[in-house]
């Protein structure tokens, strides 16, 4: 298959391209580089742009002629996005509209989106199934809704047809070690903690020890980022095979606390770091767990690194020989 990916150069999307391009398909990423690393790509691969340069991504489309559009190009910082919501109402949402448009007016139908667990707030009930409500509580969350139900809508009304995937956490690098999570600032929890293994941060500070979870500390569900790569393929076979719009959870249906984080790590790092206990972090739900059965029956998907310790092996030897 043909492939557009718009912010492969970025964590998630560079793992995706690799999957892919292991696979035999083809791929041209798409990226302005703004988080993105030119490193995580094979250079004739990648067309520097923006979303919002529709003429060249018009171009793109034109003469590479994709089967999937995958759109992981979007800005990610919660925190950053309660300080600034109209750039996330921009690049996530207007961008992704945008994006679209690009598509359908030059014949591509068939297109992967990147949500999130974001789009729930504070769940009622854990684990998470698709049909809960979507009550997100910040930008964020909230510019992955619009776009959730533009696509929604879309679809019902034209012959275009998406894969929305709600990730959890996504965690770990790739098993070589040639690309990993490189986020500026990097906000996420194991890359922190890492840091903090490595000597280049004082200390890991834990965000909240009051949760109504059984250590006090919050939970996740972290999710290696190769198996969620494997999600996006089958996602563009179901497509490709005339499947029907979806939205579907992507996570472990396991979570874990921070403290349960901060000790698997010791262990597989074998060094030992200041642990700080700090306040919670606003917004901050005491747990995110996905139910992932619709996206495990729907797509067949059978993830195989469904191991904290692994995905932390896998993020602590790209650390520690990171290229960029
Ligand atoms: N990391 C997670 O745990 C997580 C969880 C849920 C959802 N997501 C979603 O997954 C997607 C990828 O996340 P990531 O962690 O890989 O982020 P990332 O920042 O590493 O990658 C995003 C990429 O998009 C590019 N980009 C941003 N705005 C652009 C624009 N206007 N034009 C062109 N390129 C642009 C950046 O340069 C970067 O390479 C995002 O849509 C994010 O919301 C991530
Ligand atoms: O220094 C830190 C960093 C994080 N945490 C805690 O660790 C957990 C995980 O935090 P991350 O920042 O790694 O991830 P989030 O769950 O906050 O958010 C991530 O996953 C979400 C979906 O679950 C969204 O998609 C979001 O974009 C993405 O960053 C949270 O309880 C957080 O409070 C700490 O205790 N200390």
């Amino acid at each position: 298959m043909r492939f557009v990916l718009t912010g492969g150069a970025g964590y998630i999307g560079s793992h995706v391209y690799r999957l892919l391009k292991e696979r035999g398909h083809e791929v041209v990423v798409y990226d302005n580089l703004s988080h993105g690393h030119r490193e995580a790509v094979e250079p004739s691969d990648l067309r520097v742009g923006d979303l919002h340069d529709t003429e060249k991504f018009r171009e793109v489309l034109l003469s590479f002629r994709p089967d999937v559009v995958m759109h992981f190009a979007a800005f990610i910082e919660v925190g950053i996005s309660t300080e600034r919501p109209l750039e996330f109402f921009e690049n996530n949402t207007v961008g992704t509209i945008r994006l679209v448009q690009a598509m359908m007016h030059t014949g591509v139908h068939h297109f992967i989106f990147s949500s999130t667990a974001a789009v729930y707030g504070h769940p009622e009930r854990v684990p998470i199934s698709e049909d809960a409500r979507l009550t997100p509580v910040n930008p964020y969350g909230s510019s992955k809704v619009m776009v959730e139900e533009f696509l929604r809508s879309l679809s019902e009304w034209s012959s275009f047809r998406y894969v929305a995937i709600r990730y959890f956490n996504a965690a770990g690098a790739a098993e070589d070690g040639s690309i990993g999570e490189a986020h500026d600032p990097e906000t996420h929890l194991i890359p922190l903690i890492l840091k903090a293994a490595k000597g280049e941060r004082p200390h890991i500070t834990i965000f909240g020890t009051d949760f109504p979870t059984p250590d006090g500390t919050a939970i996740r569900d972290y999710i290696h980022v190769t198996d969620l790569a494997e999600a996006h393929l089958l996602a563009a076979e179901y497509l490709m095979d005339g499947g029907e719009s979806q939205a579907l959870n992507c996570g472990y249906s396991r979570g874990y606390s921070v403290r349960e984080v901060i000790d698997t790590a010791k262990k597989v790092t074998g060094r030992e770091f200041p642990v700080i206990e700090g306040d919670r972090r606003a917004g901050d739900p005491p747990a995110l767990v996905a139910d992932s059965s619709r996206m495990r029956t729907i797509l067949g998907w059978k993830p195989t690194r469904d191991d904290l310790a692994y995905i932390i092996k896998t993020a602590w030897n790209w650390e520690l020989n990171r290229r960029y």
